[in-house]
């Protein structure tokens, strides 16, 4: 089940820091290892240069020294599901494969759920494999 997966991108929705747009992104990644990586976004006064709750979670894993993604579960207290922008989905793709789970949850818990493949199809890799 997800319900952890869920609460950890809950919680790093929290520790946003979004002074600019308001909007709290926590995303949380289920690693190979069943480890929870977590992360959100972090604005800038230079609005440009601020990033989102996915690379900041995939930061979390890859220092941890994983490199492959197994579930991942982005939250938003929004009024439609938040899914991953789409630089985002390419960000992921770099760990996780087109079958890999991608959970929309808010306040209520779970809003949705798609595969990697599906948000992003026929996604860009230099040697054309998935
Ligand atoms: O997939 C997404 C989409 C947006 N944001 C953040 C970026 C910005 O700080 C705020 C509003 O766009 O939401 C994320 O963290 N992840
Ligand atoms: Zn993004």
């Amino acid at each position: 089940m997800s319900a952890d997966l869920i609460a950890a991108a809950s919680s790093a929705a929290a520790r946003a820091h979004a002074p600019y747009s308001r909007f709290r992104v926590g995303a949380a990644i289920r690693a190979a290892s069943g480890a929870v990586y977590a992360g959100c976004n972090i604005e800038n006064a230079a609005y440009p240069q601020g990033w989102c709750a996915e690379p900041s979670a995939i930061s979390a894993m890859v220092m941890a020294g994983e490199t492959r993604i197994a579930e991942i579960c982005v939250w938003a207290d929004s009024a439609r599901p938040c899914t991953p922008c789409g630089g985002c989905r390419q960000k992921l793709a770099e760990f996780a494969a087109a079958d890999t789970p991608v959970i929309s949850a808010g306040p209520a818990g779970e809003r949705g759920r798609w595969t990697l493949g599906a948000l992003l199809p026929e996604a860009f890799s230099l040697d054309g494999e998935a």
